[in-house]
């Protein structure tokens, strides 16, 4: 099978971060292709920066329409019921992802994330997907997402600590990676704290390959039905339907 992994951020550098750890547990017959948003901001840090970012992630699915699932790697999730609209194919959110695989493995669970407003978002999305009752508590690091690229910036040591005070503070027995970038955090804090980290990337990865190998497909009935055929002024990502 075929998975698109979209950054809907435009940094390039962090998308192939996203790829390796997507490559690092998908199974042999996957075949994982990324591409990172060509329109919106560098980083996406609050709702302005997510709702910036959907054209760039729509047109990433219109750009490749067979894919057999996409996963949006952004943990805000933006856009991801509106591409469940465009698209037949399953689409993962990373942070739904991430929260459900981590739901699964402890009863309570810690999200570490990168600054104070996306932590207030990502609180959000703990309500919006059911799981107040798992989630222990949002933490954030005040760290920028880019920052995550800077060995300066002490960020890996910094996300350690606030994992720490997670496990010893909040009666957590997992941990969640609250940000794409982080991706390849997960094998360092899990050796150091042995407890479960979960980077939603490569749990949207493994839930995309469960949902495709039971044959499942988004709902086209309702709410998630295509989107009525309409030219939309001034954009690219027109939808008509074949
Ligand atoms: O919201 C965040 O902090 C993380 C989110 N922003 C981004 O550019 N990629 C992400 O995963």
């Amino acid at each position: 099978m075929r998975i698109r992994l979209i950054n809907p951020n435009t940094t390039e550098t962090m998308t192939e971060t996203i790829a390796d750890a997507a490559r690092l547990v998908a199974a042999p017959t996957t075949r994982i292709e990324a591409s990172t948003s060509k329109s919106g901001a560098a980083s996406i840090e609050g709702h302005y920066d997510e709702a910036m970012s959907i054209i760039g992630l729509i047109e990433a699915i219109r750009d490749d329409p067979d894919a057999d699932a996409y996963v949006i790697a952004c943990f805000g999730d933006p856009g991801l019921l509106a591409a469940r609209e465009f698209t037949a194919a399953p689409v993962l959110g990373i942070a739904e992802a991430a929260m459900h695989a981590a739901s699964f493995v402890a009863t309570g669970f810690s999200v570490v994330t990168t600054l104070e407003r996306t932590r207030i978002i990502a609180e959000h999305l703990v309500r919006n997907y059911g799981m107040t009752q798992h989630c222990r508590r949002v933490r954030a690091v005040d760290i920028p997402v880019l920052a995550l690229e800077d060995p300066s910036s002490m960020a890996r040591a910094r996300i350690l600590a606030e994992c720490e005070a997670a496990i010893a503070e909040d009666s957590s027995g997992a941990i969640v990676l609250g940000c794409a970038g982080m991706a390849d955090l997960t094998r360092y804090i899990q050796d150091r704290l042995q407890i479960p980290v979960i980077d939603g990337v490569a749990a949207a990865v493994k839930f995309a390959e469960a949902l495709v190998g039971l044959g499942l497909k988004t709902s086209k009935r309702g709410d998630l039905a295509f989107p009525l055929p309409k030219v939309y002024r001034g954009l690219t990502a027109d939808y008509a339907p074949e």
